[in-house]
């Protein structure tokens, strides 16, 4: 008999994923197909003894069958969504996970159109009930989708497929997505990017969500926005259960504040008995589906062979093609562009969070053009595409359903021209923080996003020289000291603050009592504040006066804003999570000009 060591590998599929895929893996690897499923106590006990896990979306696969997998090398998901895998957890046990980004689209989109229709048209009752031998022609009439208006939240992969699918049908399509590309958006037929999802609202006859499940989607849709809506308006969901908040949604239906809803997915799945989820699918206005989006024999195949593919190659020990949680840099880069790849990361995520998520001011993230200018000794570097990477996955992150981890050195140029995101990289050997002299930092970053690409190269040039502040443009500066990173400039503002885990940025008048008023909004809700400062608006730059080669050092003292000027910005660390609720306040309070939440 064989000992374990010389055995072939063996790969568990403890869900039904289809035999074109497994075959590539048959001849080589042990596998051990469980198309019924494998209950948790089972699935712990068989772990051990496997070197690969294939799943859909019904296993989960938590730290505790992770940390039993002794042997585990990698974690396929034959499709999208990783959220029933503890990727963190993966990672800390060096288990590579992979997913099929691409495989499932067309299945997802068609699907949201066969319910689209199917919830116009009543088709599930109409089946239902004519099977039970009625024929109730009077009580089944439905609305037409020709010439209605969809509104599509999350205009990605899926989401864009739907607007020409639907556009195809007639329809005219409106969407919300603050990180889509808008070029990209027009060129497809849709007839408007709106800056805020209650713009769109009170207008559309149909409602589909594609974005993943983020802290920001949790219940996107909820009774205040229902209370926006047509009585004839019809909602649709084929991404994730949660983005519609399901009673809401339940009590919206009962009370005819709208006409329908057509649901592929649940918050729970199958949903518990007698939970909303559960009345959901009882509901004669909805018509349900047990999460069929990616159900066709087509994507089937495709997620398979494609994950099978990289099941293959990691067990080979070459690289697999769509991890997601490959690391950013290689080893041999590690130490010396660590800290920056990190600073920079946390650059991305606080433009997308900052600037571009915040409904005042809608400057988007796809279809944009940034500079990334490295100062001092960075500008030296030889190999900066772990620093590229870092951007990409800081800006695609906060509203990516891996959390931007499937971004790594060998696909984040592919990530950024999916998205329309355009970096140019400038190494700035001369003007600001040129030779570092009298430089309080040997290296900072500058991140700009342009408002426009137009210019020369030498205009490009003169940019720099004056600090970057254009008119629409934002900017972001940063440095590392020893291990810590921060942030120095935030457009107008200098700053002095490490872009750790979440923040609630304030623009405000720089008028008396702001910071007691803020201090007493976030104490009636609770929250615990780690630390704030006020940042206060550069004068220099806002001449548009020759920078001084130095990063600037904001006061931590919330008095120094008041002689630089009118407005300022209070940057607040807090303990543990914000609601929308904490922000619309914030948002509403006397003097405050906007509020942006920020997750690093
Ligand atoms: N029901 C199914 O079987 C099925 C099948 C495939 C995909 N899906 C789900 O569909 C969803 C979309 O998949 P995809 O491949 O199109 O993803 P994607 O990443 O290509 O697109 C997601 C889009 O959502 C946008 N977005 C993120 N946060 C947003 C916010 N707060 N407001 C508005 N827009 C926001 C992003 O900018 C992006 O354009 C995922 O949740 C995926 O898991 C479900
Ligand atoms: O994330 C996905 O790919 C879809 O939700 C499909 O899930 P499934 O593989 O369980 O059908």
């Amino acid at each position: 008999m064989a000992s374990t060591t010389d055995r072939k590998p063996r790969i568990l599929v403890p869900e039904k994923v289809s035999v074109d895929g497994l075959a590539l893996l048959s001849a080589d690897y042990e596998v051990d197909s469980r198309p019924q499923g494998v209950p948790p106590q089972e699935l712990l006990a068989l772990i051990p003894d496997v070197d690969a896990l294939i799943v859909r979306s019904e296993t989960k696969v938590t730290a505790e069958v992770l940390r039993a997998g002794s042997r585990l090398r990698v974690v396929a998901r034959a499709g999208v969504g990783v959220d029933n895998i503890d990727v963190e957890a993966a990672t800390a046990g060096g288990i590579i996970v992979v997913n099929s980004p691409a495989g499932n689209i067309v299945a997802a989109a068609e699907h949201t159109v066969a319910l689209l229709l199917a919830t116009a048209r009543n088709v599930g009752r109409a089946d239902r009930t004519t099977k039970e031998g009625r024929w109730e022609r009077g009580k089944l009439v439905g609305v037409e989708v020709g010439r209605k208006t969809l509104g599509i939240v999350g205009l990605g992969k899926v989401g864009m497929k739907v607007a020409r699918m639907c556009i195809g049908l007639g329809m005219k399509v409106i969407a919300f997505d603050p990180y889509a590309n808008p070029d990209l958006a027009q060129q497809t037929g849709v007839e408007r990017l709106v800056p805020r999802l209650a713009d769109m609202l009170p207008e559309i006859d149909f409602l589909t969500i594609h974005t993943p499940l983020l802290a920001s989607t949790l219940d996107l849709i909820g009774e205040a926005e229902f209370k926006l809506m047509k009585p004839t308006a019809r909602v649709l969901n084929v991404a994730r259960g949660g983005v519609y908040n399901e009673a809401a949604l339940l009590e919206a239906l009962n009370k005819g504040v709208i006409a329908g809803a057509g649901l592929d997915v649940f918050t729970k799945e199958p949903p518990d008995q007698n939970t909303p989820a559960w009345q959901l699918l009882r509901h004669e206005k909805v018509t349900a589906t047990p999460h069929l989006g990616a159900s066709t024999v087509e994507a089937q195949e495709n997620v398979a062979v494609d994950v099978c593919t990289q099941v293959a190659a990691v067990l080979r020990g070459e690289l697999p093609t769509s991890a997601v949680n490959a690391p950013l840099i290689l080893p041999e880069e590690y130490r010396a562009l660590k800290p920056y790849a990190k600073l920079i990361e946390r650059m991305g995520g606080l433009y997308t969070q900052h600037f571009a998520s915040a409904s005042a001011s809608h400057v988007g993230v796809g279809g944009r053009h940034f500079e990334l200018v490295y100062h001092g000794e960075l500008a030296g570097v030889s190999n900066s595409r772990p620093l590229l990477a870092a951007l990409v996955r800081g800006l695609v992150s906060p509203f990516s359903d891996t959390g931007g981890r499937h971004v790594n050195i060998v696909n984040a140029t592919a990530v950024a021209r999916e998205k329309g995101i355009v970096i140019r990289e400038i190494h700035a050997h001369s003007g600001i923080g040129s030779g570092n002299e009298g430089s309080a930092y040997a290296s900072f970053v500058m991140l700009r996003a342009l408002a426009t690409v137009e210019g020369t190269e030498s205009e490009q040039q003169d940019r720099e020289k004056t600090g970057g502040v254009d008119p629409g443009s934002q900017v972001i500066e940063g440095y590392v000291s020893g291990n810590n990173v921060y942030i120095s400039r935030l457009d107008r503002f200098n700053a002095s603050f490490s872009p750790e885990g979440t923040l609630l940025i304030l623009h405000n008048f720089d008028e008396p009592g702001k910071i007691g008023g803020v201090g007493s909004v976030l104490g009636r809700h609770g929250i615990n504040i780690r630390f704030m400062q006020v940042a206060s608006l550069d004068l220099g730059r806002q001449k548009g006066g020759q920078d001084d080669a130095q990063p600037a050092q904001a006061p931590a003292l919330e008095t120094s804003a008041k002689k630089n000027g009118d407005e300022a910005l209070m940057i607040l660390g807090i303990d543990g999570d914000v609601t929308k609720d904490v922000v619309e306040d914030l948002r509403t309070a006397e003097g405050i000009l906007n509020v942006s939440l920020v997750r690093l």
